[in-house]
């Protein structure tokens, strides 16, 4: 299943009510058994999803949304499972990732297969993907490869690693950056201090959480803040000209995703707390 969604100006954002929001930016029904569930963004045309395969293999196609004769054809891809063991398998390379594990895998690969070790524990993949100018080589990322930036502290409730998965300092890729952020027990703000990236657009899933726990996601430009209520394995877009940050009632982790003009990470455009409204 393939969600087509519009880009939103920043002009018109200001006035959506909670629905209007959710509509534009929030995703949910992700990872749903033996399914593949995508959502294409006009905001530079990045794919983020979900695929679950229980029972059946799981393959990547393509519709007229994409134009081309397979995905990959003229796109770059990141997976990080975040279920039980699974298997990808790439023009018949088989690529085992274990929970926490991610693969970038570079335009040009025609097949693209999913299954799960064990139906009992089902592997879930979590993917964004960009369009691209060139091949680069498939790499497999562990947890313990990804390069971690620590960030935060105890005092601000913050405290929190940031694993670089597709990024220039682990990975090649023509635009899309990946990676997964882990808080600290006790802490439950992510970004803030907050920032926006005007040469990118973001997008963030919220997992590992408890069924009633809630974050609340902060989206909006910096003087005009709303929020989106997010719950375990749901996803939301931030376009380039929103803040994207948040604050949990109870524990979570999240992975980012940015797709754009530039790949570098350290460019933000911070937001100092006090200039929030
Ligand atoms: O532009 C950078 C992205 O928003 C994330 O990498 C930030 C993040 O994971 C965090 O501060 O917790
Ligand atoms: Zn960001």
């Amino acid at each position: 299943m393939l969600e087509v969604r519009y880009a939103s100006s920043n002009k018109d954002a200001k006035s959506y009510d909670t629905m209007r929001l959710r509509e534009e930016f929030h995703i949910d029904g992700l990872f749903q058994k033996d399914e593949i569930k995508m959502v294409y963004s006009h905001i530079d045309r990045i794919i983020a999803g979900s695929v679950c395969p229980v029972e059946k293999e799981l393959k990547l196609e393509v519709g007229k949304e994409i134009g081309a004769e397979y995905f990959l054809e003229r796109r770059e891809l990141g997976i990080i499972n975040i279920g039980g063991s699974g298997i990808v398998t790439l023009d018949g390379e088989v690529q085992e990732l274990e929970k926490g594990d991610g693969l970038y895998v570079g335009k040009g690969i025609k097949d693209v297969v999913f299954k799960s070790v064990d139906p009992g524990k089902p592997a879930k993949f979590y993917i964004n993907s960009a369009p691209a100018h060139a091949s680069y080589p498939t790499v497999k990322i562990n947890v313990k490869d990804a390069s971690p930036v620590k960030l935060g502290s105890k005092e601000e409730l913050n405290q929190r690693t940031i694993y670089q998965y597709v990024h220039p300092n682990v990975c090649q890729s023509c635009q899309l950056l990946m990676g997964m952020t882990i808080l600290e027990d006790g802490s439950v703000w992510n970004t803030m201090p907050c920032h926006t990236h005007d040469r990118r657009m973001e997008v963030y899933f919220y997992f590992d959480m408890d069924d009633d726990a809630m974050v609340f996601h902060m989206t909006g430009e910096p003087k005009e803040t709303r929020h989106i209520i997010m719950r375990n394995e749901e996803a939301v877009i931030s376009p380039s000209w929103s803040i994207h940050s948040g604050v949990g009632t109870k524990k979570y982790t999240f992975i980012w995703g940015m797709v754009g003009e530039n790949q570098t990470f350290t460019d933000m455009d911070h937001i100092n707390n006090k200039d929030l409204l």
